[in-house]
């Protein structure tokens, strides 16, 4: 912004939105404005003095050179610091070349000296830059003091409104300068940059109500800063459908009406433009593309989101848990596979990260991978074994040493390591979060790392254990929630 054709394009828009005078920096700057347009101008030179900490005009010479190059006002620094060249010496100097000098003051006692010494006007434009802390706002106070010594005060400093400018006449300014407000782009896009950060603080401190639709249990939880304050949890009535669902919810939460600005889902399935389907019916039933966003919204009267509940857990680990920051995979191994993707801090949607689809071939047959790995494969193969028994009846059986027990998880931890490291080679994340009923299990990440086979360690995997446990969906769910909403520009 700092050269001269940026400052007389200013200059003239300025004066085509109604600006009567301009005030300009340097000698160079006033005779190139001065070339553009007649109306009056104030000039200044800025130094940066060794001797003084003066710099708005210190030196008779700085004067005189503004009125050479077209200057009709020139404003000087009036206040009682040590300086350069005093004055009643600039105010004489000024007038000798047939200019009006305006005293730049900090106080009332500075105006009343530059007055005294000659000066046409005053300004107000030094208040807050003489030591200590810089205000936010204009000083009003002194330019009420200022009007009272001489009607023709200018307000400076600080306005950056309309309204601001208003208030400055009725405490009796003649005119007005505004400087940042229209000539520092950079600082006014600073200003609407922090409102809307607070805005946004405001926004994040709000709680959410997230929700975890699941094929065995619904979760329901007020969620803050990443932190479950509130939880009800219910089985999930297969019968009932979405709109049941959706109505058992609010009925268990209806006393934490008011406490919550938007509504998060983490759902098993996934939802494509506000439209919930189910990957594997048998988890649960949906009817065809149920409009889940619109219901929500509707039921609670908030903004709402929806998202698969693995890729809301990555999110949480990625965001508050065991992946924190890192790009990220996540899977979730229990009774099916789940799974998400982080990566360049962005969570991946839509079927990105289903890794429980993916076809594996085993026992001379594709099958979907969570059909030769997970809770369901290893309940049918302890039953092959004579054992009617669940995935944590056959981690106890195998802690207990029953061999049968430990085959079964190291078949199926052996399979897991292929996927990890076919993961790694697709997306290199810098680490693989493992989650869910058997993930956790005692061991078994253990034997899934010792079950790798690329032979370069570089190219292996590293997992670690979820941190989140049970809540990493509805903590995901929220923190989506509160993403979203704060990167909506004007929304
Ligand atoms: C203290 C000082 O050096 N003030 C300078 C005086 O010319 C300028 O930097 C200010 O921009 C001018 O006073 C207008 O004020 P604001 O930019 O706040 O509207």
């Amino acid at each position: 912004m700092d050269r001269a054709g940026m400052v007389t394009a200013f200059a003239l828009a300025a004066i085509a939105g109604g600006a009567s005078a301009l005030r300009i920096e340097s000698v160079e700057y006033v005779r190139a404005v001065r070339q553009v347009t007649d109306a009056p101008i104030i000039g200044i030179v800025k130094k940066d003095l060794e001797t003084s900490p003066v710099r708005i005009t210190p030196g008779v010479a700085d004067a005189v050179a503004l009125i050479d190059a077209g200057a009709q006002i020139v404003a000087f620094d009036a206040t009682s610091r040590p300086r350069l060249d005093n004055v009643a010496d600039i105010i004489a100097a000024i007038h000798a070349k047939g200019a009006l000098a305006m005293a730049d003051c900090a106080s009332v006692e500075d105006g009343r000296a530059a007055l005294a010494a000659g000066a046409d006007c005053v300004g107000s434009t030094l208040s807050g830059y003489t030591g200590g802390p810089v205000p936010d706002a204009p000083d009003f106070e002194l330019i009420a003091g200022l009007r009272k010594l001489t009607p023709y005060v200018i307000a400076e400093g600080r306005i950056r409104t309309p309204e601001q400018a208003a208030e400055a006449l009725r405490q009796g300014a003649f005119s007005i300068v505004v400087g940042s407000a229209i000539t520092r782009t950079e600082h006014v896009t600073s200003w609407f940059r922090q409102a809307m950060d607070a805005g946004f603080a405001r926004r994040a401190n709000q709680a959410v109500l997230a929700i975890d639709v699941g094929g065995t249990k619904t979760m329901a939880c007020l969620v803050k800063e990443g932190k479950v304050i509130e939880e009800v949890q219910f089985a999930t009535d297969h019968n009932l459908g979405p709109d049941g669902w959706i109505d058992a919810i609010a009925a268990k939460v209806s006393n934490w009406r008011g406490s919550y600005g938007r509504v998060a889902a983490a759902v098993t399935g996934i939802v494509v433009d506000g439209n919930w389907q189910a990957l594997n019916p048998a988890t649960l039933n949906l009817p065809q593309g149920y409009p889940l966003i619109d219901r929500l919204r509707g039921t609670f009267g908030v903004n709402a989101i929806a998202v698969n509940d693995a890729q809301c857990a990555a999110w949480g680990e990625h965001r508050l848990g065991a992946g924190a920051q890192k790009d990220m995979v996540f899977l979730t191994v229990s009774t099916g596979i789940g799974g998400g993707i982080v990566i360049n801090g962005r969570l991946l949607q839509g079927t990105a990260g289903h890794f429980g689809l993916f076809q594996g071939y085993f026992e001379c047959s594709h099958r979907p991978l969570e059909d030769s790995i997970s809770g369901h494969w290893m309940n049918a193969e302890a039953c092959k074994a004579g054992y009617e028994l669940d995935a944590p009846a056959i981690f106890a059986a195998a802690r207990s040493g029953a061999p049968w027990a430990s085959h079964i998880i190291a078949i199926s931890a052996r399979r897991l390591a292929i996927l990890c490291q076919n993961i790694q080679l697709a997306l290199d994340p810098k680490c693989i979060v493992i989650g869910g009923g058997i993930g956790l299990a005692e061991g078994y990440i253990d034997q899934v790392r010792g079950a790798f086979t690329f032979p370069k360690i570089s190219l292996r995997p590293t997992l670690v254990s979820a941190g989140l446990g049970r809540h990493a969906g509805v903590i995901g769910a929220a923190d989506l929630a509160i993403a979203q909403s704060n990167s909506i520009i004007g929304g």
